[in-house]
């Protein structure tokens, strides 16, 4: 696999960001800081100029360029952009056999031929745990008989704001004075009325029993201020319930832990000692 490319002939894996927002930011910081085994290589944004100025205190300078330029300069690159530019930023990576880190991993369900590219070329798409936990277990569990996947989100109103589910449908939540049920159905669905607010239903339907059987709830909540997922495995090896409560960053729908588990991924690629599947 050609992320190895690099180190092959001595040098660290080369990573490239696409996208500088909440996520995207702290993973180059953390690059900039040091994790064994990688190296910034080069960062995309729509705004570059801007995005250069935000780059400004990183110790090691790296090219800020358009996604169309990323793929000569990196092994392997973390998409961490709007949604609706996975098939630009995946593509030509997986096309010479690279690495794609998927953020929006939502809309890996309206880009299946991503994995078709991946598997024609020796490529690898990574779905990381991002703003959820146990998708560990959840794939040690998939490996038995899972009977059911059930998901409950509550999110405070910013979380959700703007989402195409509420204005198609009509649903005002901006003045609720109490919780309100927004959603009841499956993360196919939700990717595509919450494309930005519900990546981690669909990796964990990726993680377990598919994008169909997973069931999923989102709440809206003015009292909350923490992103709220709970989910509820039935399988033949275990039953388990597992809550997060995410810390919001600047972006009020994308939790802080997103971008740490970015670089726990990271970090594990070259460690002599890797805890967790
Ligand atoms: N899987 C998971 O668990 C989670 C997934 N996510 C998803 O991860 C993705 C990133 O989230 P987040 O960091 O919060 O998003 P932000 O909105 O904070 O940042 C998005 C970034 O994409 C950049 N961008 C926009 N257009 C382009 C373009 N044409 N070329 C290159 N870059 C572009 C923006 O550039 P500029 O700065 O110039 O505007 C911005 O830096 C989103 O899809 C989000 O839904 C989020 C949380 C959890
Ligand atoms: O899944 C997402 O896109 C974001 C999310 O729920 C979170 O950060 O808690």
């Amino acid at each position: 696999m050609s992320d190895a490319r690099n180190e092959a002939v001595g040098g660290p894996r080369r990573v490239a960001i696409a996208g500088l927002g909440a996520v995207g930011l702290r993973v180059a910081e953390a690059l900039d800081e040091g994790l064994p085994g990688c190296a910034l290589a080069a960062v995309s944004a729509n705004d570059l100029t801007r995005a250069s100025a935000r780059l400004g205190r990183l110790r090691t300078p790296v090219p800020v360029v358009p996604i169309d330029e990323l793929e000569p300069l990196a092994d392997i690159v973390v998409e961490c952009a709007p949604a609706s530019l996975l098939p630009a930023i995946a593509e030509p990576f997986l096309k010479a056999g690279k690495t794609v880190v998927v953020l929006s991993s939502g809309a890996l369900l309206a880009n299946e031929a991503l994995v078709e590219l991946a598997r024609a070329h020796g490529g690898q798409i990574v779905v990381p745990t991002g703003a959820l936990l146990g998708l560990d277990a959840v794939t040690a569990a998939a490996e038995g008989e899972i009977r059911s996947v059930r998901m409950v989100t509550r999110k405070p109103v910013k979380g959700l704001a703007g989402a195409p589910y509420l204005v198609e449908n009509g649903i005002a939540i901006d003045d609720i004075a109490e919780p309100l049920r927004i959603f009841k159905g499956t993360p196919r669905e939700a990717a595509v009325g919450f494309p930005a607010n519900l990546n981690v239903a669909v990796a964990l339907s990726l993680a377990g029993v598919g994008p169909d059987r997973t069931t999923l709830e989102i709440w809206a909540d003015p009292a909350l201020t923490l992103n709220t997922h709970h989910v509820e495995v039935e399988a033949d090896s275990a039953t388990f319930r597992m809550t997060i409560e995410n810390v919001p960053t600047d972006n009020p729908k994308t939790g802080r832990i997103t971008a740490l588990s970015v670089i726990a991924y990271l970090r594990k690629l070259g460690a002599p000692l890797r805890v967790g599947s």
